[in-house]
């Protein structure tokens, strides 16, 4: 019973990986217009995106990470990060702005299986300072919890660190992750672990909210389920 579980698991996460380009089964999701930002998003798999904007979007990574990395007992190391963020499975939702045409956010994520569970991993989400505080960040994850949903993975997870305040009051507080059941914990010890587990689970039971050109438009976030 439990291999055949596992194997339907995995026939999902080989059916997500094979969509040539996941946001079309979102459309409405590929703009971004509010906040004083016109933003065009494109999902890419890292195999497809060119080298320039590969070198950007770790470049961003390190500006914005470096220094939590280092405080952590992981520590930086350039090579790691960008062979992490190049691995085939990779793939990115890209904020292009409209205007300039340059890139000012991305989120790298997977389909992947998590132990038993079929998750969408989010490497990453990083945005240049200009962006922030725009609700560009939410609209980005919550494209991540509508292509679960669409692809019927079981929940959207990510690891952060538990000194990185402005990411704990993001994910905890406003787009209600909680600690995942896997995430690394020692009773005895609060700071044992510098990072944590986060996820939430896709609602099979409640549809998203239809997007439409409307809601992804205007200044209200959308919801994603
Ligand atoms: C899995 C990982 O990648 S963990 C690492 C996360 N990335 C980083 O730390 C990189 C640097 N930070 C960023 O790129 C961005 O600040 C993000 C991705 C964390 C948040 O994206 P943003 O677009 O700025 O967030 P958004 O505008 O959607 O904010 C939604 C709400 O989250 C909360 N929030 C966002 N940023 C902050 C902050 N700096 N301090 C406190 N609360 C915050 C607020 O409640 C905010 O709503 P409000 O602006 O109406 O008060």
């Amino acid at each position: 019973q439990e291999n055949a579980k596992l194997e339907v698991s995995l026939a999902k996460v080989e059916a997500a990986n094979k969509i040539a380009d996941p946001l079309e089964l979102l459309s409405p999701f590929k703009k971004f217009e509010r906040n004083g930002l016109n933003l065009r998003i494109e999902c890419m798999k890292v195999a497809n995106m060119e080298k320039d904007l590969v070198d950007w979007a770790f470049q961003l990574t390190k500006a914005n990470m470096q220094k939590l990395y280092e405080e952590s007992d992981w520590g930086w190391k350039d090579k790691d990060k960008y062979a992490e963020m190049t691995e085939d499975r990779a793939q990115y939702l890209v904020a292009f702005d409209v205007t300039t045409g340059k890139p000012v956010a991305f989120t790298h994520f997977r389909f992947d299986m998590e132990l038993d569970d079929e998750v969408v991993y989010c490497y990453e989400i990083q945005l240049e300072t200009e962006c922030r505080r725009k609700g560009l960040g939410k609209f980005l994850m919550q494209i991540l919890e509508l292509l679960a949903f669409k692809t019927d993975m079981t929940k959207v997870m990510l690891t952060t660190f538990k000194n990185n305040k402005v990411s704990q009051d993001f994910f905890k507080k406003t787009m209600k992750y909680e600690v995942d059941e896997i995430s690394p914990d020692d009773p005895l010890f609060d700071d044992a672990y510098h990072y944590e587990i986060l996820s939430k689970p896709t609602k099979k039971s409640a549809k998203p909210t239809a997007p439409d050109t409307t809601t992804a438009t205007q200044s209200q976030p959308v919801t994603a389920s």
